[in-house]
């Protein structure tokens, strides 16, 4: 896998994505602690690298920041046990989990899915690939966000409920994961909105960092 991610041609098929597996993430939102992982799916077509901007989509009137780490798959695998899950990781990415907060509290309310509200276009900003090597634990990796410079996020993937490995395995018990999918692996606490003109910024470790502006998506 290069390392450049060059308009994705060479990535998954799918944005695998866990949520509330930090739980002081679902405390702040009122949510109930899972005792298995949440799991939903972005498209790909929601990816937008550095350079490019997070478009509010039209109709929302709350877009939130989710910063949150992405493990990349290396091989095809399902049925894949724990012991061997990390077999299947290429390296890893920073990603945000764009949210339109008041869609998905709607859908939550009306028992609907939550694509429209997770995978609009520019929903999944995305980082150039972490070579695997770089990480040596991913279980316990720094993650940060500010939004116009002011820290809104700081945790560690030591919080999570569920780590790496057994996400890998539960997701593929169910769904064949692909050589390039992703894997992002939920938000600790912090989320909140932004607006068109912000600026966001995130971090992994001292590892990468990326920007990325918010304006509202103008229709054609
Ligand atoms: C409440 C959510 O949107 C769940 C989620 O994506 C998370 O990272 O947690
Ligand atoms: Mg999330």
């Amino acid at each position: 896998m290069q390392n450049n991610l060059s308009r994705f041609s060479e990535w998954g098929r799918k944005v695998v994505c866990v949520g509330r597996n930090f739980k002081d993430h679902c405390v702040e939102l009122s949510n109930p602690i899972p005792k298995e992982p949440l799991i939903f799916l972005k498209p790909t077509s929601s990816y937008v690298v550095e350079g490019e901007s997070i478009k509010i989509p039209n109709g929302c009137n709350s877009l939130h920041h989710e910063v949150e780490l992405g493990v990349v798959i290396s091989k095809d695998g399902s049925n894949i046990l724990e012991n061997s899950a990390m077999d299947y990781v290429g390296g890893y990415v920073l990603a945000l989990d764009m949210t339109a907060r008041d869609w998905q509290d709607k859908a939550k309310k009306q028992g609907k899915p939550w694509s429209f509200a997770k995978g609009f276009d520019t929903a999944c900003p995305i980082s150039s690939l972490i070579p695997r090597g770089d990480i040596v634990n991913p279980d316990d990796v720094g993650l940060w966000l500010k939004v116009n410079g002011v820290e809104k996020q700081n945790g560690s993937t030591k919080d999570m409920i569920f780590n790496i490995p057994s996400l890998i395995s539960y997701i593929s018990h169910v769904m064949t994961l692909e050589r390039g999918d992703v894997v992002l692996t939920g938000t600790p606490e912090g989320v909140g909105p932004v607006e068109a003109g912000d600026v966001i910024e995130c971090g992994v470790n001292n590892l990468l960092t990326m920007k990325f502006n918010v304006m509202k998506k103008f229709q054609s």
